[in-house]
């Protein structure tokens, strides 16, 4: 479907008036982007990288950004009195993504991404007004969780997120290490991203639907999976190698690049992305990289907790996990459209009393999972479990975080049965930053 801005409601839903109310108070203003004014459109995107320590980027590079960023609901903070007014100093911007919950179904997601202040303007409540104003808009136009992937893990607690995916990071001295996994089938072959886009763009759909935390993807996402993005540092040097069933069926890719060292024989790859849609390519590009001559060093980051590398080599420890760390934050906005949406693999029956700070969705839930399927309705009954909407959001996907919330005292009560409902066999997973 042709997408315009009439079918994309989060495009022309207007600036929350709370937020703008508050921020005009200090003599700022909340205003939307246009995306299509390319000035202003630069201007905005010249002060998100500025918020994150990058550089100006080349008129190249903002053409592609601009093509590519352009049905994101785009948010700014001016500063009219300075003399740079028209240089935001505040960003933000968000989309409705489908994210991925147990049992395969897809939740729209309010996803939230390039939250920058300026340096001039910062901890005078800028942040506060624009994660505010996204949740809202988010919450009137029905969207029933919010997602992002932070930059620092203290930050988005005190707007009722809490991480409910974890990602590992991993370096493999491949001197070290031999394939002992099976023997792989199917064809390796190098291509580009312009050749591969259509194929590339199928797998990552399967690998997105395949696993509870995904989000579905939008050229701007796939293209960086696939391959440099206009601009950035050694853009020449990455590769990109597809993966094929014997049968032809394009079923996984890994771009990388390789880094120097003193020694020629021992560069590091890094690798950018690996998708599988089959444990068939996920085997064998491990291999391809494991393999690889005139290298030492794999490094990969943003894989899931239950990476099956180390099954897959001679020496369990030359493939070493150097990094667990939150990755995807779910904020719920609706609690019975969220817990009714994903399935649960054990049934049961649970009072949660959930506190939420910022009055969105707390309330006494009952939630009934039969045949793996809820229902949840209000109730007064008293409570199984008591937890923050944070919680929730923590154990929303299936990860295994109750015990550790019960042990901190964010859950209270039967944390054990919480446990036994929301947790999944497979743990959740976000494969990428947005
Ligand atoms: C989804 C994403 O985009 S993640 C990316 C987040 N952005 C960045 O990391 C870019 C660099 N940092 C920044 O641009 C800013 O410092 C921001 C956006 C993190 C915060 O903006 P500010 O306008 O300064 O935040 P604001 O004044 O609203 O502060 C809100 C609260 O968060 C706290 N806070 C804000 N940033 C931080 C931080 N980095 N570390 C700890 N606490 C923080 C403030 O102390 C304040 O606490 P309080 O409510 O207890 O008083």
């Amino acid at each position: 479907m042709t997408q315009t801005h009439e079918n994309q409601p989060h495009l022309t839903q207007p600036v929350d008036e709370q937020s703008a109310r508050a921020l005009s108070e200090k003599g700022l203003r909340l205003a939307l982007v246009d995306t299509t004014d390319d000035a202003a459109f630069d201007e905005w995107l010249h002060a998100d990288s500025r918020g994150f320590l990058g550089g100006r980027d080349s008129a190249e590079a903002l053409t592609e950004s601009r093509e590519l960023l352009r049905d994101r609901r785009t948010t700014a903070v001016y500063d009219d009195v300075i003399p740079s007014s028209a240089s935001p100093v505040g960003t933000v911007n968000s989309w409705v993504a489908p994210l991925t919950v147990p049992g395969g179904a897809t939740v729209p997601a309010w996803a939230i991404s390039s939250v920058t202040v300026a340096p001039t303007h910062r901890r005078r409540g800028v942040a506060t007004a624009l994660l505010g104003s996204e949740l809202r808009v988010a919450h009137a136009l029905g969207v029933p969780v919010a997602i992002l992937t932070v930059s620092e893990s203290v930050i988005y607690g005190r707007w009722g997120f809490g991480p409910a995916t974890f990602a590992t990071e991993w370096r493999v001295d491949t001197k070290r290490v031999r394939w002992t996994g099976p023997a792989t089938v199917g064809r390796l072959s190098f291509t580009d991203p312009a050749d591969y886009r259509e194929d590339g763009n199928a797998v990552l759909d399967r690998v997105m639907a395949g696993r509870a935390g995904e989000i579905a993807m939008t050229p701007y996402l796939a293209e960086r999976l696939m391959g440099p993005r206009k601009g950035m540092p050694e853009a020449e040097k990455y590769r990109l190698v597809r993966y094929d069933s014997p049968a032809g069926e394009p079923e996984g890719f890994v771009s990388y690049l390789a880094k120097d060292t003193d020694d020629f024989t021992k560069h590091t790859i890094e690798v950018n992305y690996l998708a599988a849609a089959t444990d068939e390519a996920l085997t064998a590009l491990w291999r391809f990289l494991l393999e690889l001559d005139l290298v030492a060093q794999v490094h990969v980051t943003t894989r899931g907790l239950d990476e099956p590398l180390p099954y897959l080599v001679s020496d369990i420890r030359g493939a070493r996990v150097t990094g667990v760390e939150d990755h995807l934050w779910v904020r719920i906005l609706d609690v019975p459209a969220a817990l009714t949406t994903r399935r649960y693999e054990h049934d049961g029956e649970l009072v949660l009393d959930v506190a939420d700070d910022l009055g969105f969705t707390g309330g006494r839930y009952r939630l009934t999972v039969s045949g793996g399927q809820a229902t949840v309705e209000t109730t007064t009954d008293d409570p199984d479990v008591s937890l923050t909407v944070n919680a929730l959001g923590s154990v929303y996907l299936g990860h295994d975080a109750a015990r550790g919330l019960s042990v901190a005292g964010k859950v209270t009560g039967d944390a054990a049965a919480l446990d036994r409902l929301f947790r999944t066999a497979t743990p959740p997973r976000l494969s990428t930053w947005f």
